[in-house]
């Protein structure tokens, strides 16, 4: 019986180029859900053992969605971590391999890819429709079924060739050094072979709402348990404008008695905390065995 992974696709998306890198043995079957929301529910009603989704980009920060999903809708928890190497490709249906740029009518990719080449576009594709799809690979199939739209999509190399484009222009994102942070949902688990980077906890906390300085004495109480915190950030709570809870991601294991004795402190005077996962983090630097898109691990090599 073969452990099912579910991630965001179609075959072709980043995060399918994660999921090989993170499941590279035989012993998995990877089946790609419409977009991050489908993933999680999945996971979380136990129809797949594992989720990969994107949760973070170096240029345009994090995925909402994401982060929004994990907190509201699904109790699903995150299991691990891989930082891949991103490279933006600008791809056409070959009918119009000739069409010059002006004549595009319409840029479809994912928020997220679009962002991250958003000066390119200004630049080339100033009068280009954009279109926003769940994923990089549906864009890129929907340039290949719409085969007489002068249309483009922006997506990883291997897009191109699963749905038989013309790469018009390569890494087009507007600043080198491009990763995304992806993570793994559901079941524990850890790379069969690479050496993990550190192990991480990740954290939701919501602070009390009478209390000014809230959140500087949670910060004090990591930094009493010398705890270092790698990311901070507020999403809403989505029930009053101004209010927020805090994702706070901490580089300790979570049954660490510093981090055990952190969060009883700042439960004690009326936060609530809950732990969204403790898990092994990855760099794709240290997956060397893993068949990966040859934009990115081009554009890894260059960096
Ligand atoms: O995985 C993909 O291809 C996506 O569409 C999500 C995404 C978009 C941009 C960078 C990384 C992941």
């Amino acid at each position: 019986m073969k452990d099912e992974v579910a991630y965001l696709g179609p075959r072709g998306t980043f995060t399918h180029e994660a999921t090989k890198a993170l499941f590279p043995e035989e012993g998995f079957v990877y089946t790609p859900c419409d977009s991050i929301p489908d993933v999680l529910t999945a996971v979380g009603k136990d129809q797949f053992s594992y989720g990969v989704v994107p949760i973070e980009n170096a240029i345009e920060g994090s995925v909402t969605l994401t982060l929004d999903w994990l907190i509201h809708h699904v109790q699903v928890p995150i299991s691990g971590e891989l930082i891949y190497p991103i490279a933006q490709h600008l791809m056409i249906h070959p009918l119009h391999k000739d069409l010059p740029l002006a004549k595009v009518e319409r840029v479809l990719s994912h928020p997220q890819a679009v962002a991250q080449c958003r000066g390119y576009l200004r630049d080339h594709l100033p009068n280009a429709r954009i279109t926003y799809v769940d994923s990089t690979a549906d864009a890129a199939r929907k340039i290949r079924d719409q085969g007489s739209k002068p249309w483009v999509a922006i997506g990883p190399f291997m897009a191109h060739q699963l749905y038989g484009l013309h790469v018009v222009a390569e890494s087009i994102q507007d600043y080198p050094h491009n990763f995304t942070r992806f993570i793994v949902v559901g079941r524990e688990w850890a790379h069969p072979r690479a050496p993990k980077e550190h192990d991480k906890t990740s954290l939701l906390i919501s602070l009390p709402s009478d209390y000014p300085g809230a959140l500087h004495r949670v910060l004090q109480s990591f930094a009493k348990g010398t705890i270092n915190l790698s990311r901070i950030e507020s999403r809403p709570t989505k029930k009053k404008l101004g209010t927020y809870h805090f994702l706070i991601d901490t580089e300790i294991k979570g049954d660490h008695p510093s981090l055990h004795k952190a969060l009883t402190d700042v439960a004690s005077w009326g936060c609530h905390v809950r732990q969204l996962g403790s898990y092994p983090c990855y760099h794709y630097q240290n997956i060397k065995e893993i068949e990966v898109d040859k934009g990115s691990s081009e554009a890894y090599n260059r960096r």
